[in-house]
């Protein structure tokens, strides 16, 4: 960033006049530490700053200022201390908490001058771009993931606020690319992860499916056998090497010769091949298991089968005899997180069981297997953090920061940090948009949900929509002004009762029936958050497109079609990840959620369309070649 010397000399004064201001900061990872460094560095002195979290040996890398003996303890906490030590004068206020707490109320925002966010995840920053909209406090907003970064600058009423944009919403993969037909190992690293690891170890509470299907009936896709749920014991008297091989031969034997049994399925595909263990193992294979054991107290198969090299591709002997072991130590030395276990990618027992189901089932498809550090960073959406990228968005963050409070608004920017140099730029300032006046978040506009409000029920609305969608978290639900729902603690014990009674009446059984055109309202106080779902009846929903049959969109003309919606809007429409646990479609990367670049056609009062991802041009331009992050 060349400066001329008299712009040097201006943004010195702009330095002296700002540096008074109270600033919030939230996050102290990645970018936080290099924010938190480069503010106080610029002269800030009075920062507050909230992280939930503590410090991980993974963070030490580039989070510079933890070290190993902070392991454990508070990021807001060590983060101040270190930053105190080379500039003792600075005010800074460290919360060791959710920035969605009551405490961080709107008159609590609303005591800074900007809030600043250094965030990992979505739901976080939807909650404090609305506690700024609310508060009227300028946000600056940033992310990045590996060489990608992005800083946004978000005025109430003056630019686009955080959600005036939809973000596509990582897509999940259909349920009978994992349950059957599987072409990528992602695929298969999915199916690992969400069935197989949840199904043997997992809460047995929720529904899983094992099976590979020999039928591509949806209905089908989620099994209730009773007799499959109890295959899935270790039966009396039977050793856990037992159950182990009986396990192997039932997923990827059995399941397999009952899904070829299907003609129909194979027809354009493949034919995978069933493996059987002992055409996989030979006795002296089977015998050469647990001679070693994992010399760090980490439970792992690989220690215990003594397998070194994670950048290694494991043959498929090697990947049954880890899916066998590592069966055997979660049985035998993680007997108390049986029945607990989620995926974790630091959880490396649940890593090695992942990676060698996947690859068995990836062999047997015919798609080529990948090395236990590959199978991690997919199973676990790694894209490993740069921390010159960081410091890099930290210094924009800071500029924009300092723009703001000088009210030199008209010069904030949005700005990209690009991989390659794109006419010798690698940081590409883009002029910020003005506030989508569709936006349900800052203005007013109404959505449209339909659903077949025969068998719709407001805990399925709650869940799918109002909090996963519309990310409200204290949702007051109100049809007219009939409240039909509330969370919180202090409501009346007979509200209680009568809250919990609506849950799950269907919408037509509601004593006024929530069915087309009625308008139900969502409230978040603390949030204060306010939009109206304008509620439509359809009968069937596509299972592949729609699988939670329900579709939230933001166009009001569809109310008077008959038969088809709008486009989707993209985020609104795409189930999460959270739901399906599975991970983004094609090449795209799940973390990377596409912002536009400033659209000088959206001005105040002309209608912006909530386009489908797939005819945006500018959208698509950027995919190509300037994917724009928001995850760390
Ligand atoms: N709701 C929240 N309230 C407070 N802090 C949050 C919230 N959500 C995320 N954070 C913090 O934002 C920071 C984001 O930093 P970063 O992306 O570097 O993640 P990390 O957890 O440190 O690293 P990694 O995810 O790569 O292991 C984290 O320290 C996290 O605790
Ligand atoms: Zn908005």
């Amino acid at each position: 960033m060349a400066m001329s010397d008299s712009g040097e000399l201006s943004q010195q004064m702009y330095v002296n006049d700002v540096q008074k201001e109270k600033v919030l900061m939230v996050g102290a990872g990645g970018i936080g530490c290099e924010l938190l460094k480069t503010l106080v560095l610029t002269g800030f002195k009075h920062i507050h700053l909230i992280d939930m979290d503590t410090i991980e040996v993974s963070n030490l890398n580039r989070q510079f200022l933890f070290r190993k003996s902070h392991v454990g303890q508070s990021k807001a906490k060590v983060a101040r201390e270190a930053v105190l030590k080379f500039r003792p004068g600075v005010e800074i206020v460290a919360h060791h908490a959710n920035v969605k707490n009551q405490e961080f109320d709107i008159d609590f925002f609303k005591q800074f001058s900007v809030v600043l966010n250094g965030l990992d995840n979505l739901d976080a920053r939807r909650h404090v771009n609305r506690m700024c909209l609310a508060a009227g406090v300028p946000l600056v907003e940033s992310g990045t993931t590996g060489y990608l970064g992005q800083v946004t600058v978000h005025i109430k009423g003056r630019t686009e606020c955080y959600e005036c944009q939809p973000k596509p919403a990582p897509k999940s993969y259909p349920v009978c690319t994992i349950t059957s037909t599987p072409s990528k190992l992602i695929h298969c690293i999915v199916w690992a992860k969400e069935l197989a690891l949840a199904k043997l170890f997992g809460d047995k509470g929720q529904v899983s499916d094992l099976d590979v299907r020999s039928t591509s009936n949806e209905d089908n896709a989620v099994s209730n056998d009773p007799d499959e749920a109890e295959f899935f014991e270790v039966r009396s008297g039977e050793s856990n090497r037992s159950y182990a091989e009986r396990v192997f031969n039932r997923i990827f034997g059995q399941n397999i010769v009952t899904a070829l049994q299907n003609e129909d399925t194979w027809k354009a595909r493949r034919r995978p091949d069933p493996l059987f263990l002992d055409k996989v193992l030979t006795e002296e294979d089977a015998a050469t298991q647990n001679n070693a054991s994992s010399n760090d107290g980490t439970v792992s198969a690989m220690a215990s089968l003594n397998l070194k090299n994670p950048q290694e591709i494991w043959s498929v002997k090697d990947n049954a005899r880890v899916f066998l072991e590592s069966i055997r130590l979660f049985l035998e030395k993680r007997s108390k997180d049986v029945g607990k276990i989620v995926f974790d990618k630091d959880d490396q027992l649940a890593v090695e069981f992942v990676t060698a189901a996947a690859n068995l089932r990836a062999h047997s498809f015919g798609i080529p297997m990948q090395s236990v550090f590959e199978a991690k960073g997919m199973a676990g959406n790694i894209i490993h953090a740069i921390a010159t990228t960081n410091a890099i968005i930290a210094g924009l963050i800071v500029l924009e920061a300092l723009k703001l409070l000088s009210n030199r608004t008209e010069e904030c920017r949005m700005t990209y940090c690009v991989e390659h140099p794109s006419g010798k730029m690698l940081l590409m300032p883009v002029e910020m948009a003005e506030p989508n006046p569709r936006c349900y978040v800052c203005s007013e506009t109404p959505l449209v949900l339909e659903l077949n409000t025969a068998t719709a029920t407001m805990r399925e609305v709650i869940e799918k929509v109002v909090k996963r969608k519309l990310g409200v978290t204290d949702p007051v639900i109100m049809q007219g002004a009939t409240l039909l729902h509330e969370a919180g603690e202090d409501i009346e014990e007979d509200m209680v009762a009568y809250y919990r009674a609506l849950l799950d009446k269907k919408f037509v059984d509601y004593p006024t029936p929530i069915t087309t055109g009625v308008v139900l309202t969502v409230e978040d106080y603390h949030q204060d958050f306010r939009c109206s779902l304008h509620v439509k009846h359809r009968d069937t929903f596509d299972e592949e497109k729609e699988p939670e049959g329900m579709v939230l969109t933001g166009d009001l003309a569809s109310l008077n079609t008959t038969e088809t919606a709008a486009a989707p809007t993209p985020a609104l429409d795409a189930p999460s990840k959270a739901e399906n646990g599975h991970a983004e479609e094609e090449e795209e990367d799940e973390n990377v959620v596409m912002v536009e670049p400033a659209p000088k056609a959206a001005t105040a009062g002309t209608k912006r369309k909530l386009e489908n991802e797939e005819t945006h041009p500018t959208e698509k331009r950027l995919r190509a070649s300037e994917a724009v992050p928001v995850e760390v």
